[in-house]
């Protein structure tokens, strides 16, 4: 057991240990393979996780006697082909580097029953084939060898931003413009006389994407001087080109500096050794003429919408519009609709921002993105900018450039401090750490303290990539709109930032793709069985039908939750028609409401009323009878089983729990109610008076208080607690809702949920799950807490970029009511 050293090298003579059958050398400092580890022939487990390997030498299939070989969180990017004649290997654990191909021929590595490559950018087998296990990527290697390969690029292209930011039309211009593209009023140009140059820089359209922005560490930085850059139009750095050199945390802090020094603050930024006249637009026109492309795309509406757009038929390459709603009341189901993958587009009317307004109109959106998809690539694009004059707009660009550089330094020097506090403890003894309750990490094993180190550096490695300055654009002028098309273009077709968009798949998927979208498939959703015929149709058996759907769904093509009890019986093939139903319970509209309710010409004046009341009651309490759901889905839901369906997914998806229905039994003809717990606006006050220590029942003498708290230092995505409360309603009974508090029992035994929003930006945002009993019998306490803390811990997995700590709070302290209880630190 060598592990947990310094050690960057194995002593000379170390390969004459014949005999030895385990070797651990985890959490060293090896940036190479040592060569004397592949003389070891008896050699059964090798530890290798943790350290600088970056290749593999492919006489590691010397060791035959291999059962055991961990090497994740190294730096490796391919595994050699020998890799596969490790025929004894039973457990390979890869996770944590930057593998994109696995060899051909995996099957080969039949026995191996523990298999872990998470957190690795996979390509080929694609990453929802690859975690399925060794079985899985065996059948997709054979699919793909015996069928003929199919390319089909599409990309999803998430428009993301606050209300009015401008993104529906900015959708509909580009989508208008395709169409307008080849007519002779578009060839003219109509782009009131300014030089081509001129248009490139107001679009930050530069050649070699000069002035570009790249915030953390990220595989694409662009080179400083481009004149020494190998790369391809767009003039992104291969991977390979990165400073070997720097550290990731180092590359973090250090390229914030430059460039936001460089780039955001120069007045006239070097691109390719020439001055550039400006690096934003001083060129819009103020008063242009509204041109024929805006004309009649000025309608509102509301919600998400899911769209196609061939942006370029002759390449074939469609995007798959994802347009997210401003509103805040879409929140609760917004984060469905963000996946690793896809081009996010931040939407800013810069007409509107002021430096004031940066958190809400861009801070918050990018900490968002970066909980629910770490490494997302975002561009951001300024609309309105016709309405701006030429200086207000170089200035609001300039903030925001700013802005972003200062958050995600701070965000990095706040990880890295943290990292630091894990480090120095680390190099601290156990049983020190253990001493005293008031030392850092008390009683936190090393083990746990270097998985919430690997935790920091996988945070501060996979920053979101912002791939550009604001793209200042006024949907008034075609060629703004055009240029904007292309830059999207050239950002999806570059191989280093999406790999994925020209990555072959086996015909078989292609096929069963366009069966899911064929027109006479218009259902809302399919069964599994109906899924499972045009499978079979594509030539796939039902055992790598999952693995097909699954990669549709991660690349938001289809829902299909294979996870789920229920609903991975169905296939939500039909997107625009499942987000027309969810729509429907974000919009908070009473006029839409009704218009719903009461398009049934026949409707009398009493159930009118009645009807009101419902409307009224759900906008206030969040309360609806399953009747009158039933109603506003009107026309996408047939029967009582696809109502039944539909409330199902909408439980799942956090938005509605069933408040009357016993659990596992029918309702025998009652009413079912559903609470929507978005909509909740009143208060708890008695689960705040308990959390803080005063006893509701007076037996504070006798009673224990049980905490744990939950600290959210960046972000507390909004609508997750609305989520949360949804996701607990099994395992409690007698509930009371509050807008951020839940009061409920669990058997006999009270449970409090309690979000506290940060109430300055140095607090961070908490949310602590409470119990109390009486000092024998705490563990009926704990009992009571551990489903919910359970049910919070697998919902926070679908944010892999949030961080948060646990605590429990101590127990006195909470008695005391001491308003800031001390908090234990450590896995509970
Ligand atoms: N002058 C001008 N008006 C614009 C521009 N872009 C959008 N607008 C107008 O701004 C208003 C809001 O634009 P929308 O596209 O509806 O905004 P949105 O981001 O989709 O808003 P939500 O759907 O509520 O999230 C509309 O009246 C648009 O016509 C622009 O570049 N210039």
């Amino acid at each position: 057991m060598l592990d947990g050293n310094q050690l960057r090298v194995l002593p000379p003579g170390f390969g004459r240990l014949q005999r030895l059958k385990m070797l651990n050398l985890s959490s060293n400092l090896l940036g190479e393979f040592p060569e004397a580890v592949l003389a070891l022939p008896s050699l059964e487990e090798l530890y290798l996780s943790r350290n600088q390997l970056p290749l593999l030498p492919a006489r590691l299939c010397q060791l035959h006697q291999l059962r055991t070989l961990w090497l994740d969180n190294n730096r490796i990017r391919y595994l050699p082909d020998s890799i596969v004649q490790l025929h004894s290997l039973e457990e390979l654990v890869l996770q944590g580097n930057q593998i994109a191909i696995l060899p051909e021929g995996f099957g080969q590595l039949s026995r191996v029953t523990l298999w872990k490559i998470k957190d690795n950018p996979l390509i080929q087998p694609p990453y929802e084939v690859c975690m399925k296990g060794i079985p899985y990527i065996a059948a997709y290697q054979q699919e793909l060898a015996h069928s003929q390969p199919a390319l089909k690029p599409r990309l999803k292209l998430v428009l993301m931003g606050l209300k009015d930011a401008g993104k529906t039309l900015l959708r509909r211009c580009l989508m208008e413009e395709e169409r307008q593209r080849d007519s002779p009023l578009a060839a003219a140009g109509k782009d009131g006389g300014r030089t081509q140059q001129q248009q490139d820089i107001a679009l930050g359209l530069t050649p070699e994407g000069g002035g570009k922005i790249q915030l953390g560490h990220s595989p694409i930085t662009e080179p400083r001087d481009a004149s020494t850059s190998k790369s391809s139009s767009v003039g992104h750095t291969s991977i390979e080109q990165q400073d070997p050199l720097l550290s990731p945390s180092l590359k973090v802090a250090g390229k914030i500096k430059l460039e936001h020094q460089d780039v955001c603050l120069s007045p006239s930024p070097k691109v390719n050794g020439e001055a550039q006249i400006g690096h934003f637009p001083m060129l819009l026109e103020r008063d242009a003429p509204l041109t024929p492309l805006v004309a009649g795309l000025t309608g509102t509406r509301q919600g998400i919408e899911v769209t196609d757009w061939t942006a370029d038929a002759e390449r074939g390459l469609t995007f798959i519009v994802y347009e997210l709603a401003g509103d805040p009341s879409y929140d609760v189901i917004q984060s469905f609709f963000l996946s690793p993958g896809a081009l996010y587009v931040l939407v800013v009317n810069l007409s509107a921002y002021t430096p004031h307004c940066f958190y809400s109109a861009v801070g918050y959106f990018l900490h968002w993105l970066g909980a629910k998809v770490p490494h997302a690539v975002v561009c951001m694009v300024g609309t309105h900018a016709d309405l701006c004059a030429e200086r207000e707009l170089e200035e609001k660009c300039l903030d925001i450039h700013h802005q972003i550089a200062l958050q995600e330094k701070r965000d990095a020097e706040g990880l890295q401090s943290l990292a630091q506090q894990v480090d120095n403890a680390l190099g601290q003894d156990f049983d020190l750490r253990c001493s005293s309750p008031h030392t850092a990490f008390y009683g936190v094993s090393d083990k746990n303290l270097r998985r919430k180190k690997a935790q920091f550096q996988y945070l501060l490695n996979h920053r979101l990539q912002i791939l550009s300055p604001v793209l200042p654009i006024s949907c008034q002028d075609h060629y703004q709109v055009r240029r904007l098309r292309d830059k999207l273009l050239s950002v999806a077709e570059h191989r280093d930032i999406f790999p994925n968009l020209h990555r072959v798949l086996p015909k078989s998927w292609q096929v069963l793709e366009e069966l899911h979208f064929q027109p006479q498939a218009q259902q809302l959703w399919l069964s599994w069985w109906d899924s499972a015929r045009l499978g079979l149709q594509a030539g796939l058996t039902e055992d790598r039908l999952q693995s097909a759907l699954s990669y549709l769904h991660e690349s938001g093509k289809l829902l299909y939750f294979e996870e789920h009890l229920t609903l991975r019986e169905y296939v939500f093939h039909n997107l625009p028609g499942l987000i027309d139903i969810l729509n429907v319970f974000c919009q908070r509209d009473t006029t839409v409401l009704l218009q719903k309710l009461l398009s049934d010409t026949h409707i009398d004046e009493l159930r009118t009323t009645q009807l009101h009341h419902y409307v009224e009651g759900f906008l206030l309490h969040g309360l609806l009878p399953a009747h009158v759901i039933r109603l506003l889905l009107k026309p996408h839901i047939q029967s009582r089983e696809d109502l039944q369906l539909i409330l199902e997914l909408l439980e799942k998806m956090g938005l509605c729990y069933c408040i009357n229905k016993p659990k596992c039994k029918p309702l025998n003809g009652a009413t079912a109610w559903y609470k929507f717990p978005c909509y909740v606006k009143n208060e708890v006050p008695h689960a705040e008076a308990w959390i803080n220590g005063t006893n509701l029942s007076g037996q504070s003498l006798v009673i224990e208080q049980l905490q744990i708290e939950y600290t959210f230092p960046f972000i507390f995505p909004s609508g997750l607690f609305a989520r949360y409360s949804v996701q607990i309603n099994s395992h409690v009974v007698q509930r009371s809702d509050g807008k951020y508090q839940i009061y409920a029992y669990r058997g006999k035994v009270p449970v409090v949920v309690s979000y506290r929003p940060a109430r300055s930006t140095q607090q961070p945002d908490t949310l602590s799950i409470a119990s109390h009993a009486s000092l024998p019998n705490i563990w009926t306490a704990w009992q009571a807490i551990t489903p919910l803390v359970e049910e919070l811990n697998v919902l926070l997995q679908e944010w892999p970029g949030l961080y948060y700590t646990v605590h429990v709070l101590c127990s006195k302290c909470l008695k005391r009511g001491s308003p800031n209880p001390y908090a234990f630190p450590g896995k509970v």
